[in-house]
């Protein structure tokens, strides 16, 4: 399967264009990661991508049809504010289980503490918000994870094992990842393929 951004252009309002003609795709199975400068638009993109938010110009393609707009997202992004991904009128438990029910085995290698499902966004931290997040975004319908800093918050032995379960899940169910950060050392680490945003258009 394979997601394509064709030529995908952003502007906010009467802004300046933030980018013009963005082309790229991203395959089922890869690992892709995305660099640029802070403010460049790669959020934006990434939104645009997983249908969050709409191109001024150009298309978004999954196996040459548009995005579903209803039903079950197949492409899921996780970005770096998990607060503002969440209804903060819904428990940890709804809204991880709003697309799939992760067992027991996927909640341990998130390090997810199920006394945490009971609790509403607020009563958790960043870190723990976030991995509710993961867990919601890894149902066996998704093909594709934009991971826009989803690990930033979380410290370095925490994130190195998230990354490990991501990275497993992702490629015994053959998804697509793009990965969006500024710590190089991760991207190289754990991507096939670096794509510089600049470069796209
Ligand atoms: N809703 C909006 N209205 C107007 N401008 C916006 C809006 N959202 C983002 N921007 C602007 O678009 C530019 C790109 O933002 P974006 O978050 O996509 O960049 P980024 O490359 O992901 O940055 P960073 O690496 O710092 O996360 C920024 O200058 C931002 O201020």
């Amino acid at each position: 399967m394979q997601l394509e951004a064709r030529s995908i252009s952003k502007r906010y309002g009467e802004e300046q264009w933030l980018f013009r003609n963005a082309n790229a795709a991203l395959q089922t199975g890869e690992v892709v990661g995305l660099l640029g400068p802070s403010g460049c638009g790669k959020s934006t993109f990434c939104r645009i991508l997983a249908g969050y938010d709409s191109s001024t110009e150009g298309e978004v393609m999954l196996d040459g049809e548009r995005l579903p707009s209803k039903g079950y997202r197949p492409v899921q992004l996780i970005f770096q504010h998990p607060e503002r991904a969440v209804n903060p009128r819904w428990k940890a438990g709804a809204i991880m289980n709003e697309g799939w029910q992760p067992d027991g085995s996927m909640l341990e290698s998130l390090e997810i503490n199920p006394e945490w499902l009971n609790r509403w966004p607020s009563e958790l931290s960043g870190g723990e918000l976030q991995r509710i997040c993961i867990a919601r975004a890894l149902a066996p319908h998704t093909r594709f994870i934009l991971a826009d800093e989803m690990t930033t918050m979380l410290d370095a032995i925490t994130q190195a094992r998230i990354w490990k379960t991501v990275l497993e899940l992702a490629a015994s169910r053959q998804m697509g990842l793009m990965v969006v950060s500024h710590d190089r050392h991760l991207i190289d680490r754990i991507c096939t393929r670096v794509i510089d945003f600049r470069s796209l258009g």
